[in-house]
């Protein structure tokens, strides 16, 4: 039996006047990179910060390693499994690439407040075996040599790498990645490819929404298209690619 890592179905939300997602629904698997594309305003990042917690849906059912969820709260999300990035990066920018980092895996901890007070022997220990997983982490994306640059004076390709690393540090059941490859030159676009490769290969799950078409079908397992907040498409990438309501969204008149 397939192991299903992501179940979510009948996603609707409304601003509005505006039907921003009408019944949308996706089934990711274990190991899966599975992207979501669409033209702008179609509804991409909406889905999003649904199954995220960040909108409260007007209706769908959420389902994550097999066990049901309410994306009521981002950080109860991020607890459930689910770590994201977002579109305008959004990390502490005056903490180092450690910290950054570090702050991710205290999802995962349990000394709390009272053993930082404190400075328990168990939270001294637990802050060195996060501080060493946070080293092995930006060695993993790539940016080891920068452990103690604040994320702010780092190469934009390289913050959304920092990205990375902090979303992976919550050992998620999912990595949502919301356009990872916004602003990133071909070369930066190359290695980002290759690091989401490799963060598969790992048996890692991977959500992607992504505008750069290329990327996504060169990189994604199955693909769904929005359209007007509905969804036009969904299957491998060369299914889509020849869809032509999909075919039409990109190319047609609707031009938007
Ligand atoms: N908080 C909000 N309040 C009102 N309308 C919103 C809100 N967020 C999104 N929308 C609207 O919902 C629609 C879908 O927007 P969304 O940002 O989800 O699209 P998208 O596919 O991510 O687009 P893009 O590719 O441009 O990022 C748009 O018409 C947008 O204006």
């Amino acid at each position: 039996m397939a192991d299903t890592v992501l179940r979510v179905a009948n996603i609707s939300k409304r601003f509005g006047g505006l039907q921003a997602l009408s019944d949308v629904g996706l089934t990711i698997e274990r190991g899966q990179v599975y992207g979501l594309i669409g033209p702008n305003g179609a509804g991409k990042t909406t889905f999003f910060n649904v199954i995220t917690g960040l909108y409260t849906p007007d209706s769908g059912t959420f389902e994550l390693a097999g066990k049901p969820y309410k994306p009521t709260a981002v950080h109860e999300v991020a607890k459930a499994g689910i770590a994201r990035t977002f579109q305008n990066i959004r990390l502490f920018a005056d903490m180092t690439a450690l910290e950054n980092v570090m702050v991710g895996r205290h999802i995962r901890t349990g000394s709390g407040l009272v053993g930082a007070m404190l400075r328990t022997r168990k939270f001294v220990a637990e802050e060195a075996a996060i501080a060493k997983r946070a080293q092995e982490l930006l060695d993993y994306v790539g940016i080891g040599k920068y452990t103690d640059y604040k994320a702010r004076t780092l190469s934009y390709g390289d913050q959304r790498r920092l990205e990375i690393a902090r979303a992976l540090a919550t050992d998620p059941q999912l990595i949502a990645l919301d356009e990872p490859a916004a602003g990133m030159n071909a070369t930066e676009k190359v290695q980002l490819r290759e690091l989401i490769d490799r963060i598969r290969k790992d048996d890692r799950t991977i959500l992607l929404i992504e505008h750069d078409v290329k990327l996504v079908m060169g990189l994604c397992d199955r693909v769904t298209v929005l359209d007007y907040g509905k969804q036009i498409a969904e299957g491998t990438p060369a299914d889509v690619q020849k869809n032509e309501k999909v075919i039409e969204a990109y190319l047609g008149t609707g031009g938007h």
